[in-house]
């Protein structure tokens, strides 16, 4: 796995002790583990699919796994569940060996995103279904489904069958169904993905807010990165059967360990160039221009400063400095809530994203200039994980 070089790129003093922030609420939360995946090795037949995966599912979070297709996203929620068995390597549910244990004795709730909902049973008996399947008492069952319905707001609806609901409504069955027996982890199959794009957004905020308010430890795979970003505490980045970034939305967005994840966490400038000054800021040399951040590198260093497109500020055309590159408007679009505008610094293509601009208008040809605050601009190694 390409990681930062710590030779030749430094973190910032801010993230190093965040770092060691992190790790001390680590050990502190060693007993708060309620999934500990150590090692787990996956292979279908002689083709490895997971690479020794190490992660820790804390009390209460929701993980969003997140990663191209075929990095093996599926693949890990179908190990943990006890669909597939690990060649190597350990699952421990709140410190229980799960090898050998199959599906129905985990305590694992799962939510596919098909629904999978019985089509011939009423709302109150999907959700009933697993505590029948438990022979649980009829007055509990009662009580425990009244309570879910209420829980996922589908008072009035407990009679239905499911192809009377919206998409919305029926994977707020689903879920209904797997929280049903309180699960000590709940699985989601890109639970969204069937739904309309404008439903999809409503849904996943329901969803985290019923996680939060349940406090359910929940691990969710989706394509989505907005998806991942809005509802998840970490998120999990997979590529070709390895974690490449675990880390909290803000961090990946923010800082990338390398220009795969730059790329994968959202729109990036990414500009080469060498590390030509360093002192309290580093300054870059790229075609571009000259940049400056505040993270370290030793001078010589070959880097990739990483850009923002909402970190861009188009500015009247001054002399290019640090910091200030010199550059053409070469074309705009305009999304109703932004303006995306591409501007050629010197042959390179540099993209900005601008709200707020009903009134604005950027003509090609324009000449302007393109600031990028030291603190906008990070810096990873040349090369690792293009
Ligand atoms: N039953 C199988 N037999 C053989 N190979 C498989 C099987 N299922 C998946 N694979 C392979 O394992 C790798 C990981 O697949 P997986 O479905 O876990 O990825 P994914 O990240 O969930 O992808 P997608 O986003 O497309 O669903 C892929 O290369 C895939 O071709």
């Amino acid at each position: 796995m390409a990681l930062h070089n710590e030779a030749e790129v430094r973190m910032p003093a801010t993230t190093r002790s965040r770092a060691a922030d992190v790790a001390a609420a680590d050990a502190r939360t060693e007993a708060d583990v309620v999934l500990a995946m150590r090692g787990v090795t996956v292979d279908y037949g002689a083709t490895r699919v997971l690479h020794e995966i190490d992660l820790s599912v804390r009390r209460g979070e929701l993980i969003a796994l997140l990663g191209p297709s075929g990095s093996g996203k599926t693949t890990m929620i179908r190990t943990i569940a006890g669909f597939a068995e690990p060649a190597a390597g350990q699952l421990l549910l709140h410190g229980r060996d799960l090898a050998g244990v199959p599906v129905h004795r985990r305590n694992i709730g799962l939510v596919f995103q098909s629904y999978a909902l019985f089509p011939h049973l009423s709302v109150a008996d999907n959700i009933a279904y697993p505590l029948k399947v438990q022979k649980k008492g009829r007055a509990a069952i009662k009580a425990r489904v009244a309570e879910l319905v209420e829980l996922v707001q589908l008072a009035g609806h407990a009679g239905k069958r499911p192809a009377r609901l919206s998409g919305g409504q029926q994977q707020r069955v689903s879920l209904a169904r797997a929280l049903a027996m309180d699960p000590e982890l709940l699985l989601l199959d890109e639970p969204l993905s069937n739904l309309d794009a404008n439903l999809r957004r409503e849904v996943g905020e329901e969803i985290r807010r019923l996680q939060q308010r349940t406090g359910t430890t929940t691990i969710m795979v989706t394509h989505d990165r907005q998806e991942a970003f809005g509802m998840a505490d970490r998120m999990a980045v997979l590529r070709e059967g390895r974690i490449e970034q675990l880390d909290t939305p803000r961090e990946v967005y923010r800082r990338p360990v390398n220009a795969f994840m730059a790329g994968f966490a959202g729109d990036a400038n990414l500009l080469s160039g060498t590390v030509t000054a360093t002192g309290e800021l580093t300054e870059v040399t790229t075609a571009a221009g000259v940049l400056v951040t505040g993270d370290e590198a030793a001078p010589g260093a070959d880097v990739v400063v990483l850009v923002r497109p909402e970190d861009v500020r188009i500015e009247p055309p001054a002399p290019a400095g640090p910091g200030l590159l010199a550059a053409t408007i070469a074309e705009s679009f305009f999304y109703g809530s932004s303006l995306v505008v591409q501007a050629d610094a010197a042959g390179t293509r540099i993209q900005a994203l601008v709200t707020g601009t009903a009134s604005t208008r950027f003509e090609a040809g324009q000449q302007v200039s393109l600031r990028v605050d030291a603190r906008d601009a990070v810096l990873l190694p040349r090369g690792a994980g293009a």
